[in-house]
This record gives structure tokens, C-alpha cells and sequence, in this order.
């Protein structure tokens, strides 16, 4: 009996120990449990109080367009420009205004005249006049005779208007043609800016297909000022850019189309073909009303041998001459006219978007002067 009651507590004792224990166990287990992330249908996991709508619409860029100088005052504000050139004006001046002109004081001057690129002929002639004014006039002054022959030997009476516009409602068209380098995609992207300050629509043609940052450097010319620029794929035909341009300028009745060329001059029969091309598949749609050669006035000499290649390739009706700010040598004026016979239109005084200035034979030879 003993034994029963013995083995009744053993037994009572064992299942209180089990319950204790089963206990502990499901009290350690909640005391550790993690409530679950709070989600909303559609926002997987977010943080509670991200704003999904925050993110800010891109900004539009409106651009502002530029208005460019007008071309009237252009020369005038780029005189001092000429300082380079003005050692010319103040050299002859010095040697014009001595007491006694002697044979060694007409050689400096022929000198002068000389390193300053106007040419022998020219240079000839207007020592001639100079010497005959001077004897016959005695009592006149230097300064005005030297103007008025500088003044001559440019030629006042040559026709500097630049054919912008076309015949019969159709626009003025103006291939811009010459040597890479020299200024000439720059000098396009300018003369938007002059035809623009002039209230002219414009449409622009990359026909420099073989250099793709030419088409790259018009396309922001003509951003600056609100012109279409129509381009092609690098390598491609410059023609058929050419085409498409003007094609756009007839369909839109724009006043005048500007075309930029490439200016390989690998051979002058590549040349010819090229530029002839262009030329051709233009006049199609429009006739071409000035073909204007850009010229580099820091290249001399060797400048004009290109010229001439040009001049020999398409009918060159007006020269851009460029960089004159930056050369000493402004008689170059004189000496391009002379071997190309056509009148120089247009010069890059500058960097800056309006450094290009319609040309006047007295203004300039008045900055040379002054
Ligand atoms: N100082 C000065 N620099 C000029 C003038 N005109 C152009 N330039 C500079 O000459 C450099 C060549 O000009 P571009 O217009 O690229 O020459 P480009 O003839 O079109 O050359 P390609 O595009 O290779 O055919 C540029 O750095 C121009 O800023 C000017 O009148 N004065």
C-alpha cells in the first residue's frame, strides 16, 4: 500500500514538472515574436511614409534666343580691332609727314606697303600717286592725300551688297565656299546673325558632311538665334544636304538659305566635282545669288594661291576675308581683290558671334588711320 501511494506522487510530481516546463517554453516563444511589416495593396514593403508622387517633373528648358548686333555699327565698334593694322596707317604717316621726301624715305614706304601684303603692283601704283600728289599739290596734307589713295586703290565704286535675296518670292541662296580653317563654318553661323539682326528668316545647310563637329558647331549658331539647320549623316553627300535645305527654304518661303561646304582641297578636279555638284542639284530648286569665298587674312600669299583654286572651281561673287584682327597685314585686302577681281564683302574682326562686319572701303581706311 506503501508503495502505491509512493508511486501515485512520483507520478503527480512528473506531470507538474512536464506542465512547468511546456510552459516556459510557449512563454520564451512569444516574447520574441516580431509583428509583421504594415503593407498597402500596391506598395510593397515601403516605408510608411514615402511619397511616391514626390519625384519633380523635368524642367522644360525654354530657350532664350539672342537678338545679334546690327550689322550698321559693326566696323565702327571693331576699329581698335585693327591696332595690328594701324602700325601701317601710323608708319606711313610718319614717313608722308617728314620735311623732305627723299629716295631712302619712298623705299620704306614701298616697304611698308609691302610687308603689309598689299602687293608690287599695287604698291607701284599708289607710291606713283603719292610722289605726283604731293610734288603737284605742295601744300597739301599728307594725312588726306594717303586717304584718299588708300581709299582709290580699294576701290569705292565695287558693288559690296551681298545677294541675299531671290528673285520671284524664292530665297536667296549663299554657298559659302573655301579651305577648312579658315574660318568658314564660323563665318556662316555669323552671317545667320547679321541676316537675322536684319530681320531675315534663315535656313542653314551642314553641307560639311566630312567633318561632323562642323555640323555640330552650326546646329548651336543656329539655336542662338532661332534657325533651322539642316544636316545630314557624317560621310554622307553634301549635295543632297544642300538639296533638302533649300528644298526647306522654298516650302517654308524662308528669305535666304546659307550652305556651308566642306573645303577638301585635295585636287582641283575632287574640288570641281564637289562643289560643281552641290551647285547643280541646288539649282534644281533655286539659283545660287552669291557664292562667297572665305579667306584667312594671317595666310598670305599662300592664302591667295588657294583663292585662285576657288576662284578657277565655282563663280565667286564676294569674299569673307577672316582673322584680320590678328594680322598686321590688312594691305591683304587690296592684294585679294586685285588677284581675284571680286570685292571683298565681309570681315571677321573676332571671336565673339558678332565680330563680322559688312565691309566699307572708308571706314577701313580710316581705322587703318587712325
Ligand atoms: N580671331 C579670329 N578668329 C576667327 C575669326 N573667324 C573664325 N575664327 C576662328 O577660326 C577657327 C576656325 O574656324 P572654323 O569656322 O571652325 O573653320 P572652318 O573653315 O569652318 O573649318 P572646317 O569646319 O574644318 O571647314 C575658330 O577657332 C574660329 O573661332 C576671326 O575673324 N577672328
Amino acid at each position: 500500500m506503501e508503495w502505491v501511494v509512493l508511486a501515485a506522487v512520483v507520478a503527480f510530481a512528473l506531470v507538474l514538472l512536464v506542465v512547468v516546463v511546456l510552459g516556459l517554453g510557449r512563454l520564451g516563444r512569444s516574447a520574441t515574436t516580431v509583428a509583421p511589416p504594415r503593407t498597402v495593396p500596391g506598395d510593397v514593403l515601403a516605408p510608411p511614409d514615402a511619397d511616391v508622387d514626390a519625384t519633380p517633373e523635368p524642367a522644360v528648358v525654354v530657350p532664350t534666343l539672342e537678338r545679334p548686333e546690327k550689322p550698321a555699327s559693326r566696323l565702327i565698334r571693331l576699329r581698335q580691332r585693327l591696332a595690328g593694322s594701324g602700325a601701317l596707317g601710323k608708319g606711313l604717316l610718319g614717313l608722308l609727314s617728314r620735311d623732305h621726301l627723299d629716295e631712302d624715305t619712298w623705299e620704306a614706304i614701298e616697304d611698308l606697303l609691302l610687308g603689309a601684303d598689299i602687293g608690287v603692283a599695287p604698291t607701284q601704283e599708289l607710291v606713283e600717286q603719292l610722289r605726283t600728289r604731293l610734288r603737284v599739290e605742295g601744300s597739301a596734307d599728307a594725312r588726306t592725300v594717303l586717304r584718299e589713295e588708300l581709299v582709290n586703290l580699294i576701290d569705292p565704286t565695287m558693288d559690296r551688297a551681298l545677294h541675299v535675296s531671290g528673285a520671284d518670292g524664292q530665297p536667296g541662296i549663299v554657298l559659302v565656299v573655301g579651305v577648312n580653317g579658315t574660318g568658314k563654318t564660323t563665318t556662316v553661323g555669323k552671317l545667320a546673325r547679321i541676316l537675322v539682326a536684319e530681320d531675315r528668316s534663315v535656313v542653314l545647310a551642314a553641307a560639311d558632311t566630312f567633318r561632323a563637329a562642323a555640323a555640330d558647331q552650326l546646329g548651336t549658331w543656329g539655336e542662338r538665334v532661332g534657325v533651322e539647320v539642316i544636316r545630314g549623316p557624317e560621310g554622307g553627300d553634301p549635295a543632297s544636304v544642300a538639296f533638302d535645305a533649300v528644298k526647306e527654304g522654298v516650302d517654308r518661303g524662308v528669305d535666304t538659305v546659307v550652305v556651308d561646304t566642306a573645303g577638301r582641297l585635295q585636287n582641283k578636279a575632287g574640288l570641281m566635282d564637289e562643289l560643281g555638284k552641290v551647285k547643280r542639284v541646288i539649282e534644281k530648286l533655286a539659283p545660287v545669288t552669291e557664292v562667297l569665298l572665305v579667306l584667312d587674312a594671317t595666310t598670305g600669299q599662300n592664302g591667295l594661291i588657294q583663292a585662285k583654286v576657288f576662284s578657277e572651281v565655282v563663280d565667286v561673287t564676294g569674299i569673307a576675308l577672316t582673322k584680320l584682327d590678328g594680322s598686321a597685314k590688312g594691305g591683304i585686302v587690296v592684294a585679294v581683290q586685285r588677284q581675284l577681281g571680286v570685292p571683298v564683302k565681309l570681315v571677321g574682326l573676332g571671336e565673339g558671334p558678332d565680330d563680322l562686319a559688312p565691309f566699307d572701303a572708308g571706314a577701313f581706311v580710316d581705322a587703318l588711320l587712325s
